[in-house]
């Protein structure tokens, strides 16, 4: 597969400001930018990072061609010494990053760039755009498949997602937040992922009737068979016609492996109901029923709620879309500079929003886990050069309710760190796992999350603190810039 070079996927503000600053003699001043999200998708919990290995190839292909330099020529706005240092520009800055499939909460870094300030601006764009929109697509499938409960989740929105990319990379996310395989085909071949699939209702209209569409596609398809009984009339025909195909392949020796039916359309708790009597009353109680229809969390949980008997699940329009939440809302803020000393002098962006205000300064996060249990506590965030020690206590307090306090005590906690490094000065340190290892990851991940985090409506926030000297610095930057209005 070849990597698209998308050098040129940026808003033209950074350009106009990467020449900004090749004009100043600040241009390779080193400077910390922050990718961070400030609430979890469709009121949840919770949040999966995804989309990192497409910032790697990103970044490894960034480069001007002549033909992209010659269009910015041709825009008369850039001079010639910027055009030619933008044809010998590569990255050579560092990022690190949460790994995808990771469990990530709003307000923390996710991701951060630590480049000369004109590098760290170009990417700006592309590296959010990816984020966002992976991130974005594994979380709303993990809160699907979070309702299934156990049942397997099918993606089956490329008809609907917005567009080639939205639909490749969507089912690449689908996939990390816990889906079992997608219809879409060349996602299976890009990510090797599991493809999988039905038939569609013109199968059975092409043909002049339903038993014969049905028989057709039994003999075609033994071990994978699954009919769609809704084209006609699911309880007098479709169903009746399925069972009366599978009495005569077993009949005729042949062994159906995987075989079911899907309903598609009309009451779907009901339908499946009785479905499911017919075909255990027939003897086919190994028979599955899947279903589709607009389907989503909220339905599918209603559904389960309802007693369906549905174990099986195909999912488009509302998971590849995030139909409910269209945007992951990630941003990309400035956090520190570096000064002649190699120091990062903390940065920090005001805001009327207390909780829009940044976190100033060059920092990391560290994920606290109850040592008993395993269970998630907290995360904290914190200055790079920080160090804890897990055997002594460890005060805890809300960034925005600072009167919100959590004193752990040493020995009853572990820590980790999660940003991990991705790039050193511009070269990729970082091997990305195959999508199926992050989506095993990723199932590994929630276990972490106590059940009152995971559940759909109104769940738990897990805290997200800083560490006493951030806080500090915080406050004191806060307090300088008021006093300069
Ligand atoms: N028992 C149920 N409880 C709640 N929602 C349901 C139930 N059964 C189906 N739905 C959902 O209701 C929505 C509308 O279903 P409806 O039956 O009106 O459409 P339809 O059967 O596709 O109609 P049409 O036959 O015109 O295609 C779908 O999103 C479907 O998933
Ligand atoms: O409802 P969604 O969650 O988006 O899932 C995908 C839908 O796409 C198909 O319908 P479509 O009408 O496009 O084709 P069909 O004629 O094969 O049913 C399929 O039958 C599902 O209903
Ligand atoms: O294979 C299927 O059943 C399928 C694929 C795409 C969309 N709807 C259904």
């Amino acid at each position: 597969m070849t990597t698209q070079n998308l050098t040129l996927l940026t808003d033209f503000y950074e350009l106009t400001m990467m020449q900004g600053y090749f004009h100043s003699k600040e241009e390779n001043t080193p400077v910390v930018f922050d990718i961070f999200f400030r609430s979890n998708p469709s009121g949840g919990g919770y949040s999966i990072a995804a989309g990192l290995e497409q910032v790697i190839e990103y970044i490894k292909n960034l480069n001007f061609s002549y033909e992209d330099v010659d269009y910015l020529r041709s825009l008369n706005l850039f001079d010639e010494t910027f055009l030619q240092y933008l044809s010998g520009f590569h990255f050579s800055g560092s990022i690190y990053a949460i790994p995808e499939g990771t469990v990530i909460f709003p307000r923390e870094p996710l991701l951060k760039v630590i480049a000369p300030v004109m590098e760290a601006q170009l990417v700006e764009t592309a590296l959010l755009n990816i984020i966002n929109h992976q991130s974005l697509i594994a979380t709303k499938a993990s809160r699907v498949v979070y309702a299934a409960d156990g049942d397997g989740v099918m993606e089956f929105g490329l008809r609907r997602a917005q567009g080639p990319d939205a639909g490749l990379y969507g089912a690449r996310a689908a996939m990390i937040g816990g889906c079992i395989g997608t219809s879409n085909v060349l996602a299976g071949r890009m990510f090797d992922v599991p493809v999988k699939g039905t038939h569609a209702h013109s199968w059975i209209m092409s043909f002049p009737d339903e038993y014969t569409a049905f028989k057709t596609y039994a003999k075609l398809y033994p071990s994978a068979c699954c009919l769609l009984v809704d084209t006609y009339d699911t309880l007098k025909s479709g169903v009746p016609n399925a069972i009366r195909v599978f009495r005569e392949m077993r009949e005729e020796g042949i062994e159906l492996k995987n075989y079911g039916i899907r309903l598609d359309s009309g009451d779907l708790a009901y339908l499946s109901k009785k479905a499911r009597k017919m075909l255990d009353a027939a003897g086919f109680s190994d028979a599955f029923i899947s279903a589709s229809n607009d389907l989503d969390e909220y339905l599918i949980l209603d559904l389960k709620n309802q007693g369906a008997a549905i174990t099986s699940w195909g999912v488009g329009t509302s998971m590849i879309t995030s139909k409910d939440c269209p945007a992951f809302g990630g941003v990309y803020k400035l956090a520190a500079i570096q000064n002649a000393d190699g120091e990062f002098v903390p940065k920090i962006k005001l805001s009327e929003n207390t909780e829009k205000i940044t976190n100033p300064g060059n920092k990391t996060v560290h994920r606290i886990y109850d040592k008993e249990t395993g269970k998630l506590l907290a995360d904290l965030i914190c200055f790079v050069d920080e160090v804890f020690d897990e055997s002594k206590d460890l005060l805890l307090f809300d960034p925005v309710e600072t009167w919100k306090k959590t004193k752990l005590k040493g020995g009853t906690y572990t820590m980790r760190e999660l940003l991990k490094p991705v790039f050193l000065n511009g070269n990729c340190v970082y091997q990305s796992p195959t999508v199926m290892e992050i989506a095993a990851y990723c199932r590994k991940e929630k276990e972490t999350l106590w059940d009152e985090v995971t559940r759909l409506f109104n769940p738990h926030k897990v805290y997200i603190d800083l560490s006493k000297k951030l806080y500090d610095v915080k406050k004191e930057l806060l307090d300088q810039m008021s006093i300069q209005e």
